[in-house]
């Protein structure tokens, strides 16, 4: 039976990070919106991303505060114990707390109409959810990603477990074997370790975390490993085969294997594109699979935009929200918004966490700057050491000619909180020489800011 074409003056599918926002300001401005959903509102972020993960981080490090209660003067009778079923529980509690906000927020905003189910282009205007045919001059596109595990042989065979698996875990894993060193991988090695598993890291590259300075890279490794994380690095996965004991992880070409009781692959993720009948749209996708769009967001195709992590310009919660800021702004406030204008910044939630914002030292070097930096060890900061936290560094980076702050890094205690001063200060356009008049709180992390930036240390380029 041919459906019936069902008229909105937008459509979004997916109801990601981007999508309840611009639907609400799509809504507000008087229009007609249908927002597609195949699996849960919220997307990867609340159900099976951040919103998990930083509950478990936390139960995480309640577990090793536990364990170094002594070191605080504090006396735990007996050995303190997890039980995985009761932060699981936590964990879905707050998930689903956060998800059912979502729902009943989307469900009463002005104009939507949400609909379950999974949505493939038929044209350039048209959209089919199972039955109905959704028809819409404006389409935005916001997918998310998925775990990508293509380079590795034989994952049919095995009983690996993807991210999304992870924080549904309700019994410990004996040995975790970790495939990839980056964001996912190494947030969980660390819950799962203070949680008590064994945990062995699998990382093909020849360091952790390959987008930051080596030593930032060095340093996360050290402090992973006091507790009791192994790696195993210039290790490429090639495969993966069924064990006795649970799974085997080949590296080194075949010549060495880990074999652990459970295999998490953390390896990258992949854009949710190819299922979506692009094709039918005419709609542009990069080698990647990702969705190629301009500096506004807009796909080749007029009327259809892309936002999140399927268009490639960022891979976090913020940028999503962000890429619905920009959209929102240039087609209802008549702004002129860019993606480009946007200052990288993110975190990686080990504790202590790693704050991020600009370029990193060495991406300035290859830029061909001249660039002076400012660091400290974390040993060196009162509110660190006062903590019994004091591994890690802080550092800023400036341009030697201008004095632009060009990033900063900062791996301690608040480090996720304390880089946003730096953040600020860049978005402001403040120079290094200005943020040292800065006066902030003692005793912070933050209240160093300020001190290293007045510490530059002599201007230097890249070699060669
Ligand atoms: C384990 C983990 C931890 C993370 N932690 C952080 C963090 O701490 N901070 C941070 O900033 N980022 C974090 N991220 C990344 C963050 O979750 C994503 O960047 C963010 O969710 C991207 O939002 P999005 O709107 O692009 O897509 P998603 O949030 O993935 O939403 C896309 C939605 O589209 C739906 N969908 C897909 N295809 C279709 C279709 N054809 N029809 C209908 N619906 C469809 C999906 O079901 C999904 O609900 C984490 C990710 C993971 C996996
Ligand atoms: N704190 C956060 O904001 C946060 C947390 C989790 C995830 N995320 C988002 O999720 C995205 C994906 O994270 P991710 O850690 O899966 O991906 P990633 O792309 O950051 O890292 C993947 C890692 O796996 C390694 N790898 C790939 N194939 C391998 C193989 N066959 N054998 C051994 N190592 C291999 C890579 O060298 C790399 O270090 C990130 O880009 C990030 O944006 C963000």
């Amino acid at each position: 039976m041919p459906a019936v074409t069902e008229r909105f003056d937008a459509v979004i599918i997916g109801a990601g990070q981007a999508a309840s926002a611009l639907a609400n300001r799509l809504g507000t401005a008087g229009m007609t919106v249908a927002v597609i959903e195949r699996r849960a509102v919220g997307g990867t972020c609340v159900n099976v991303g951040c919103t998990p993960t930083k509950a478990m981080v936390a139960s995480a490090r309640v577990a090793r505060l536990a364990a170094r209660a002594g070191e605080y003067g504090v006396t735990i009778p007996g050995t303190p114990v997890v039980d995985m079923a009761a932060v699981n529980d936590r964990t879905r509690a707050i998930v689903d707390k956060s998800r059912a906000g979502l729902e009943r927020w989307i469900a009463g905003l002005p104009g939507c109409t949400l609909i379950h189910g999974h949505a493939r282009f038929e044209s350039a205007r048209t959209v089919r959810v199972g039955d109905r045919l959704l028809e819409a001059d404006k389409i935005f596109i916001d997918v998310g990603g998925r775990a990508s595990a293509s380079n590795i042989e034989g994952l049919g065979d095995v009983d690996w477990l993807s991210s999304s698996d992870m924080v549904t875990l309700r019994e410990l894993p004996r040995h975790l074997v970790v495939i990839g060193g980056s964001y996912i991988g190494l947030e969980f090695a660390q819950m799962f370790r203070r949680f008590g598993s064994q945990v062995t890291v699998v990382e093909r590259g020849a360091r952790l975390m390959p987008r930051e300075d080596s030593d930032v890279s060095d340093e996360i490794r050290a402090i992973l490993e006091a507790e009791g994380i192994v790696f195993k690095l210039d290790a490429e996965c090639i495969q993966v085969r069924p064990h006795p004991e649970g799974g085997a992880v080949i590296t080194h070409g075949g010549k060495e294997q880990t074999v652990g009781s459970h295999i998490l692959v953390a390896a990258g993720r992949v854009p949710n594109t190819d299922d979506l009948g692009l094709d039918k749209a005419g709609v542009r996708t990069g080698p990647h699979g990702h969705i190629e769009v301009d500096e506004q967001l807009r796909t080749n195709v007029p009327g259809i935009w892309a936002l999140g992590d399927c268009n490639g310009r960022g891979a976090f919660t913020h940028t999503a929200y962000n890429d619905y800021e920009i959209v929102a702004a240039n087609l209802l406030d008549g702004e002129s918004r860019s993606v480009n204008d946007r200052i990288p910044v993110y975190a990686l939630y080990i504790d202590p966490p790693l704050g991020r914002v600009g370029m990193t030292e060495e991406q300035a070097l290859a830029q061909g700057r001249t660039v002076r930096v400012g660091k400290r060890p974390m040993a060196r900061v009162g509110r660190a050491v006062e903590k019994g936290e004091s591994q890690g560094s802080m550092r800023i980076v400036a341009d030697a000619q201008t004095d632009e702050i060009l990033g900063a890094a900062i791996l301690g205690p608040g480090g996720d909180e304390a880089v946003h001063m730096v953040l600020a200060a860049m978005a402001a356009g403040m120079t290094s020489r200005q943020l040292t008049h800065v006066v902030a709180i003692h005793p912070t992390v933050s209240e160093l800011i300020p001190t290293i930036a007045g510490e530059l240390d002599a201007p230097h380029a890249g070699g060669g």
